[in-house]
């Protein structure tokens, strides 16, 4: 037992985490961008907000989150009033006001009551800080650079973002759905390593486009090898005819490298080669008829 058998601990970074928000109450303090930026933060989250901030302060997006969309769950239109308007039983208080020492005062006040805060801006009154964010359905990254270079994490997550394919989304939904599905024909707790592993073998198994399209039925065909933990693969379920290459192989066939000479994809090349090749026979061809004629 050495150092080497265990992850090596790193501190100075912060807990990233995927705090459950659903039913429960944040208070938003402010009305402008920024604002506006975390109210959807929160209620993708499915949190119930209360916003305080008088109706002249509101930027376009917030009128439109507050009277047409009617996404914020309680209104406010005042300025922030004290102690008294932090008793609402939150679990989260955000600020985000042009009011440096109001947002101290805040901060304090929700500190004394252990609510965790956030003042935009203010790494020190903050008990937590956002990320950049990728969503796509139930998948979410958070890039975070711990408040050294908060564009250096948005620029990560535009690489981040290019990388994930685009039915990832999908086919997470369809594993949630699979796992559910498991869950009441096996809900013994007893039952949960073979469960997990039988899992592991789904995800491995399929591919991300295998998973994206897959319907209800083919999950109850995969799910009968559950009983003697076989994982059946796409092919055996879907047969020779829906056993397609996957939108990833196409992309790579058509526009992707040679990985050896570098050039682009034989089968583009390939193409290429049998029109140029047929254009320069019509063309002699052509050429020798008109001599001809
Ligand atoms: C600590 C933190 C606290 C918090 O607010 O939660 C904080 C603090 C500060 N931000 C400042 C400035 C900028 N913030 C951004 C952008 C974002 N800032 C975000 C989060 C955070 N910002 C937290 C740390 C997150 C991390 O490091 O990982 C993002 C990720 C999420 C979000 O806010 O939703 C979002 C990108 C979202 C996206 O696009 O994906 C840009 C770039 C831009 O606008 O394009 C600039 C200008 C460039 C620059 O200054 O570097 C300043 C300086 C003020 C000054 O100099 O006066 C401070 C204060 C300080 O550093 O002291
Ligand atoms: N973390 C981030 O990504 C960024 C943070 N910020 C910071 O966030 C803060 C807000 O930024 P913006 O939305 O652009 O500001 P803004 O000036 O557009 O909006 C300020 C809002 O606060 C409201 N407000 C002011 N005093 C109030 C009070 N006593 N009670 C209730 N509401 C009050 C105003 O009515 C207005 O709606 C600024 O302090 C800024 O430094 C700014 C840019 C990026």
């Amino acid at each position: 037992m050495g150092q080497a058998d265990y992850p090596q601990i790193c501190p100075g970074g912060g807990l990233i985490i995927s705090w459950q928000l659903k039913r429960k109450r944040v208070l938003l303090v402010g009305g402008g961008p920024v604002a506006a930026g975390r109210l959807v933060n929160v209620k993708d989250a499915d949190a119930i907000v209360t916003v305080i901030c008088p109706s002249s302060g509101l930027c376009g997006e917030m009128k439109y989150r507050i009277h047409v969309e009617k996404s914020v769950d309680e209104y406010q239109d005042r300025v922030f009033g004290g102690k008294d308007d932090l008793m609402g039983g939150y679990d989260m208080v955000l600020t985000a006001i042009d009011d440096a020492a109001l947002s101290r005062e805040i901060c304090q006040m929700a500190r004394a009551l252990r609510i965790p805060v956030n003042v935009a801006d203010v790494p020190p009154e903050c008990d937590f800080y956002f990320g950049s964010l990728i969503r796509r359905g139930p998948l979410q990254v958070m890039v975070s650079t711990g408040g050294k270079g908060p564009r250096i994490a948005a620029q990560t997550r535009r690489i981040i973002q290019r990388a994930i394919p685009e039915n990832l989304g999908q086919a997470i939904e369809n594993v949630g759905r699979l796992r559910a599905m498991l869950r009441s024909e096996a809900p013994q707790a007893a039952a949960g390593p073979k469960r997990m592993s039988w899992m592991i073998d789904v995800c491995e198994k399929w591919s991300f486009d295998e998973l994206a399209t897959l319907e209800e039925e083919e999950m109850r065909i995969i799910l009968r090898g559950w009983k003697d933990g076989s994982v059946p693969s796409a092919r055996q379920v879907r047969g020779i005819r829906r056993t397609l290459p996957d939108s990833k192989s196409i992309r790579k066939a058509i526009a992707g490298r040679c990985p050896v000479a570098g050039y682009i994809s034989p089968w583009l090349a390939g193409f290429a080669g049998i029109l140029l090749g047929s254009a320069i026979t019509s063309t002699l061809f052509i050429v020798r008829s008109s001599k001809r004629a």
